[in-house]
């Protein structure tokens, strides 16, 4: 369905603080989101991401650089750009709580230039999409969070865009309609849109994403595909392997010898190591105990380890 997706170039935004001192909030931005692919951005509070979110849906002006969106420059090509985008950036904003959910659909489908049948269509289209059909009638106020956030994204739809843009889609919601947020967005990108998130749900960045962007004071950090992030992590952070013993009580081997060892931890019938090179060790622990051993196995970081090393990396 993308043709063309999401490029900025140096994008830099600044603002000033109330000393009236200059801080960039976001500074030299290079980011894709290729065709059809689904990228994450993730960083700490105040990393740049709602910046950088803003900045693509022309809420806000860049300093300096550029980013186009659907292949048009954001400011010179402002109205191209945002219907070529649907953007929702979450909570009670954008959303008027006194008109049913049909209402705002059609007072936001009137303001993409969609008309008569067509707008009516769409928005029941994008109600039953979001599994809200049988609430259209209902005023946005009586909504839960998580039907608002659906809300969000039936309006994000409404144009039938190539490229969306979410900023948090599953802040606050709880854990099924996280999952069910999840399937809906995930759902979306096999549809073949080109989709840019910001989150700071590593599960729902792990599970969706095509390529994870890790951002910090500002700038893109790293980025790679969420397995790639792990793994390069390892050679830092090391591995975890877990070694589950046929043996369920303290009679199992002691691990202490195993090679590259960071950290150990027994718990009835499994032994739980941190090593520095996961292969070795799974290799040692097989050589010398494999006729006791149940299963080992063996991973790399988790995206939230990964995380936590670049938010405390200088
Ligand atoms: N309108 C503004 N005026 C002044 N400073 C701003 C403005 N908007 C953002 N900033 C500053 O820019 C920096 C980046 O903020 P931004 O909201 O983009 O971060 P974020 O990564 O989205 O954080 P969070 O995870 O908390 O949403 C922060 O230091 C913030 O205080």
């Amino acid at each position: 369905m993308a043709e063309q997706g999401i490029v900025t170039r140096s994008l830099s935004r600044e603002f000033k603080d109330k000393a009236g001192r200059v801080r960039a909030a976001v500074s030299g931005v290079d980011l894709t989101v290729e065709p059809g692919e689904l990228v994450s951005v993730l960083g700490p509070n105040g990393a740049g991401k709602t910046t950088t979110v803003r900045l693509l849906t022309g809420l806000l002006t860049p300093t300096s650089g550029s980013a186009d969106v659907g292949g048009h420059d954001v400011v010179r090509e402002r109205r191209a750009a945002s219907r070529a985008c649907g953007f929702s950036l979450g909570g009670d904003l954008g959303l008027y709580p006194r008109l049913t959910a049909l209402q705002n659909l059609t007072f936001f489908g009137l303001m993409y230039g969609l008309r008569g049948s067509h707008l009516r269509q769409r928005s029941v289209t994008v109600l039953e999409q979001m599994g809200l059909a049988d609430r259209a009638g209902d005023t946005v106020g009586t909504f839960s969070r998580g039907m608002k956030q659906r809300l969000h994204l039936a309006r994000a739809l409404l144009h039938e865009p190539s490229v969306l843009i979410l900023d948090e889609p599953s802040a606050g919601l709880d854990p099924q309609s996280a999952a069910a947020m999840r399937r809906l967005v995930g759902g979306l990108a096999e549809e073949g849109r080109s989709i840019l998130l910001t989150t700071h749900d590593m599960r729902e960045a792990e599970e969706l994403s095509d390529r994870v962007v890790l951002m910090k004071d500002g700038a893109v950090h790293s980025e790679a595909t969420p397995g790639r992030l792990r793994v390069a992590a390892a050679a830092r952070l090391g591995h975890s392997v877990q070694i589950i013993w046929t043996a369920a009580d303290e009679s199992v081997p002691a691990c202490d010898a195993c090679p590259g060892l960071l950290e150990s931890r027994q718990d009835r019938g499994t032994t739980r190591l941190r090593v520095r090179d996961g292969a070795e060790a799974a290799g040692w622990v097989l050589a010398r105990f494999g006729d006791q051993v149940a299963s080992v196995s063996v991973t790399p970081p988790s995206l939230e380890e990964v995380f936590l090393d670049m938010v405390d990396s200088r």
